[in-house]
């Protein structure tokens, strides 16, 4: 089956949501080119075997690149029409970038900056991670701050957004 995909999706939603699911069920539905983006890296066994069971689990009909930092020159790299590239997941990207100490505006303005320009379409995932009490340490109070503002500018530029909970999608854009 193929279905005509919109240039620039995001798909938010928590941990074990099936947001990685839907996402690579809609980039599947297209037939254009797979390209998976990974951010997350393999830091211990239990991560390491869980990769490869999404690598398994995906199948041949992709092609996976592995980026924790350089997220627009691997988009700018894979760029083209006819193709579609699945970002599994923003909130992975801004704990490395957190981190090596990057500067966490120029990189999103960087992303931001590079979405009207692409050829590929783009689908993005991430982890709200703002519902919860305020975390009592700095760090992961400014995580959550970089993730909150990361999402905001990614939704304002897609054309589609999902929230994701239980499984259930629910369209909030588009
Ligand atoms: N390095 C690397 N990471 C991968 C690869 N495939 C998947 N991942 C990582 O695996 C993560 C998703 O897997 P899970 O932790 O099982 O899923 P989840 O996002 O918590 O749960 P869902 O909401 O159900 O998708 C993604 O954030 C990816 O970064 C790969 O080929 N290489």
């Amino acid at each position: 089956m193929t279905a005509a995909p919109s240039n620039i999706v995001f798909i938010l939603g928590g941990a074990r949501s099936g947001k990685s699911r839907f996402a690579e069920d809609l980039v599947t539905a297209t037939g254009f080119d797979r390209h998976y983006v990974a951010t997350g890296r393999a830091w211990d066994e239990e991560m390491r075997a869980r990769i490869s069971q999404h690598q398994a689990d995906r199948g041949p009909s992709w092609t996976t690149h592995e980026e924790p930092f350089d997220l627009v020159g691997k988009l700018a790299a894979i760029d083209g029409e006819g193709c579609i590239v699945l970002i599994d997941c923003l909130t992975l990207w801004v704990t490395n970038l957190m981190i090596e100490d990057r500067d966490m505006a120029a990189e999103f303005a960087a992303l931001a900056d590079f979405l009207p320009k692409a050829k590929a379409r783009l689908v993005f995932v991430s982890n709200e991670v703002g519902l919860g009490i305020v975390p009592d340490n700095r760090m992961a109070r400014d995580f959550r701050d970089h993730a909150g503002r990361l999402h905001q500018s990614i939704a304002a530029k897609a054309t589609e957004v999902y929230f994701i909970a239980a499984g259930l999608p629910l369209k909030m854009k588009g």
